[in-house]
């Protein structure tokens, strides 16, 4: 099971990793069959402070993975501006985006993009495929901790042979690899029992106060909203209201 003992705090003069997040006039449109087009999101204003701890929450359709989506370049708003720091990631084009989102972003995915035929190690180091590595001995350590922290037995597995709970605990300690400063996560306790949900849940907000990251959570777990400083519930793809922990 995994345990979630508190890591130790980052030290102060490191200051806080992330920046603010801004979201103004977002809106993403999808069009279903013939019909016109409808707004999955429409975002008037959004910000989130430098690493805190956000939850999105509401009904199945509200547009809650869509803004996830938005933030990590992954979804293409019609219109409006999405910012981290000083940074337009409405405007900055694929390629640039795709760097800006190795270097800043771990992302937990609702079906948690798992490659079957790599073992749970493997997988846990995907996110270091990219850029060079300058101790690869310490970020095998650091996956193969990750993975005992998550409750998982052995980094030799492959992926194929793992549990829907297992890979949702794979997912996680993949996202958590190379500290990111913005952690993304869709409904990471979806299919974990109650003390598992707790025990990820407890660790995502950990390592995001380690590493003075901003979570961003969209989940319907209520041991996990309430870990967090605030949660916004959406509806119709609109922040319909807000509550401050
Ligand atoms: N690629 C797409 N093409 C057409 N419609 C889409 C697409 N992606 C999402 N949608 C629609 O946009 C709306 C918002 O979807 P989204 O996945 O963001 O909702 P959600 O709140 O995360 O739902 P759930 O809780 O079920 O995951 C839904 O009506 C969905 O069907």
């Amino acid at each position: 099971m995994p345990t979630s003992a508190a890591p130790a705090e980052p030290a102060a003069a490191d200051g806080p990793r992330a920046a603010a997040l801004r979201l103004d006039g977002v809106v993403v449109e999808h069009r279903r069959g013939r019909e016109p087009p409808f707004r999955a999101l429409d975002i008037e204003s959004l910000e989130v402070p430098p690493g805190a701890r956000v939850g999105f929450a509401g009904p199945s359709g509200a547009g809650k993975s869509t803004l996830l989506h938005v933030v990590a370049g992954l979804a293409v708003p019609s219109t409006g501006r999405v910012a981290w720091g000083d940074t337009r990631l409405d405007t900055l084009g694929e390629a640039a985006h795709g760097r800006w989102r190795r270097a800043t972003i771990g992302f937990v995915f609702q079906d948690f993009h798992l490659v079957d035929e790599l073992t749970v190690r493997d997988n846990v180091l995907m996110p270091a495929r990219f850029g060079r590595i300058a101790d690869r001995q310490a970020l095998h350590a650091r996956a193969d901790a990750l993975i005992a922290r998550m409750g998982l037995d052995d980094p030799r597995r492959r992926a194929a042979k793992l549990s829907r709970g297992e890979r949702q605990r794979v997912a996680v300690a993949r996202a958590l690899l190379l500290g990111p400063r913005l952690i993304l996560a869709d409904e990471p306790t979806a299919s974990l029992d109650a003390e598992a949900g707790r025990a990820v849940a407890g660790l995502l907000v950990d390592a995001a106060r380690e590493h003075g990251a901003t979570l961003l959570v969209v989940a319907h777990d209520p041991a996990l909203l309430e870990r967090l400083d605030t949660v916004h519930r959406l509806a119709g793809g609109r922040l319909i209201a807000e509550e401050r922990r």
